[in-house]
């Protein structure tokens, strides 16, 4: 199949109902996601505390999708494994959470699912210089990591321009995360990135018992783009 460089949307259930999360998941489908983004904290890497493999087991089988594991752990080697294990399609890792991002990298294609690298907004591109090659996808943190519903940071958008320089003709996603709204998806979209996470702008005014609300803030991510 050929790369797909279209825009994708990629719910995060962080901002799901919390009690419910395979109604949610195959509510997000329902309603147009492309893929669904699953944030693994642990209360050391990052301030807060999410989901561990056995839940992230538990999801696959509502995933009808594709499966975006974003690992905010440190370490991370050791639990690659059981990630792939629980399912994941993608996993991505920080290359603030270790001093060996290319074995890292090397591990999670060892398990046979798409390796993701992602930069904290801190972090310069030049950190992953030279993992390029072994990449599917380079995340691009518009927050500091830890919570949904923060404000975007404004110097992601000229980091995405480099990103996608650095790019080249190589077949790499750029994802965004992080205060994704229709204000500021045309400013990433624009600057090269493909893939958008979106936890508040898409389940805000919704519920399993409502889920056209969920439709109707993906299409005004995806209008604010083509528009
Ligand atoms: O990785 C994350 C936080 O660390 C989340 O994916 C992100 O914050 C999504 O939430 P929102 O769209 O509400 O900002
Ligand atoms: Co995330």
């Amino acid at each position: 199949m050929s790369f797909d460089r279209s825009i994708k949307i990629a719910p995060s259930i962080l901002s799901a109902d919390f009690a419910n999360f395979g109604q949610e998941i195959r509510a997000i489908e329902d309603q147009g996601a492309d893929w669904v983004h699953v944030d693994v904290m642990d209360g050391h890497f990052v301030p807060n505390l999410t989901f561990g493999p056995p839940a992230v087991k538990a999801f696959r089988p509502h995933v009808k999708t594709f499966m975006d594991v974003h690992l905010m752990i440190a370490p991370v080697d050791p639990y690659i494994e059981a990630y792939a294990e629980a399912g994941a399609d993608m996993i991505t890792a920080h290359v603030e959470a270790g001093p060996h991002i290319h074995r890292t990298l090397q591990a999670i294609k060892a398990q046979g699912v798409k390796a993701g690298v992602a930069l904290n907004p801190g972090t310069p591109v030049e950190a992953i210089e030279h993992v390029m090659d072994l990449a599917d996808m380079v995340l691009v943190m518009t927050v500091n990591p830890g919570f949904g519903g923060q404000k975007f940071i404004h110097s992601g958008v000229e980091k995405t321009r480099r990103v996608r320089e650095m790019i080249g003709d190589r077949e790499i996603h750029i994802q965004i995360d992080g205060g994704v709204t229709p204000e500021t998806a045309p400013l990433v979209a624009e600057a090269g990135a493909d893939v958008l996470v979106a936890g508040s702008a898409v389940f805000k005014g919704g519920s399993v018992d409502n889920p056209e609300v969920y439709g109707a803030n993906m299409k005004a991510i995806r209008d604010s783009i083509s528009g």
